[in-house]
């Protein structure tokens, strides 16, 4: 089990370039959170949904992972299965910074899940223009990311590593979703040491051993150092 749960938020990609969600020119600016990213929302406008997902996939391909993610695959290197990434990002920049122990709790842009059949497949292009599953070939793919109201992926396996890990480290999230928000007080309650790094106070910054103020570019690898 790891000592170390680093849990990860938009913040941690936003100096990559990856639109953070409650900013200014945030993600839900041009949408309601509720039409986008919930099932209900998939139903009611299945094309707005798509191409919402269609274009932040794009995106994906201009951006790179930044200072903070490096810093955490490189202390990945030094501990190795001690160190657990958490993210609630559903874009590929700790994998391609070079960590391999993450876990996306919210799903990953770059896969698609059939809804007839249950597979999930790499996806790198549209899914507006509704192809067919690769596996049954019936045209019902959705982005393989948790909506509200959807229950996150590998609960299990985080909350055990989070009340065995020795310390909690949270990086660039609001804590306003759940149960990401709540992590902190899981850890804190096993006897985890509890630290937040954030550009701004976060609304979990109370549950927190310490919290530093700052951009994550800096305050991850410093941390790391
Ligand atoms: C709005 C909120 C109140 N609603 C919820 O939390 C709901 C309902 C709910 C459940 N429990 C509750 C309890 C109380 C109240 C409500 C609930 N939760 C759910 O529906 C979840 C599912 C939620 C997942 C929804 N999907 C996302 N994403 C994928 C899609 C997509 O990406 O499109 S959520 C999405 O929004 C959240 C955004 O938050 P952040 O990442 O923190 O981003 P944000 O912009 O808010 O903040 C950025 C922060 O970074 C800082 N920052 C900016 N730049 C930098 C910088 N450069 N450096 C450092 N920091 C920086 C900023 O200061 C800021 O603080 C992330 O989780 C992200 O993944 N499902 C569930 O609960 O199922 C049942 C269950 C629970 C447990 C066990 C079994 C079953």
């Amino acid at each position: 089990m790891p000592q170390i749960v680093v849990l990860t938020g938009a913040g941690i990609s936003a100096e990559s370039g990856v639109p953070t969600f409650r900013d200014a020119d945030g993600l839900w600016e041009g949408h309601r959170v509720e039409d986008v990213a919930t099932p209900e929302g998939f139903d009611r406008d299945r094309a707005t949904v798509q191409r919402f997902y269609d274009e932040r996939r794009a995106a994906l391909r201009t951006v790179e992972p930044n200072a903070a993610h490096r810093a955490l695959a490189e202390l990945e290197e030094t501990l190795g299965e001690g160190l657990l990434v958490v993210t609630q990002n559903i874009d590929d920049l700790h994998e391609r910074a070079g960590s391999r122990n993450v876990i996306h709790m919210h799903g990953e842009l770059l896969k698609a899940m059939c809804r007839s059949c249950g597979a999930v497949v790499p996806w790198e292009g549209t899914l507006a223009d509704e192809p067919v599953c690769p596996k049954c070939g019936a045209a019902d793919l959705r982005p393989d990311v948790v909506w509200f109201g959807e229950v996150p992926y590998e609960m299990d396996r985080i909350s055990d590593a989070l009340a065995d890990a020795a310390l909690f480290v949270s990086v660039g999230t609001s804590g306003a979703v759940y149960p990401a928000a709540g992590f902190v007080q899981h850890a804190r309650r096993h006897g985890a040491r509890t630290l937040e790094l954030n550009l701004e106070p976060s609304e979990g910054s109370h549950f927190f051993h310490e919290s530093r103020q700052g951009r994550a570019g800096e305050l991850v690898p410093a941390w790391v150092r």
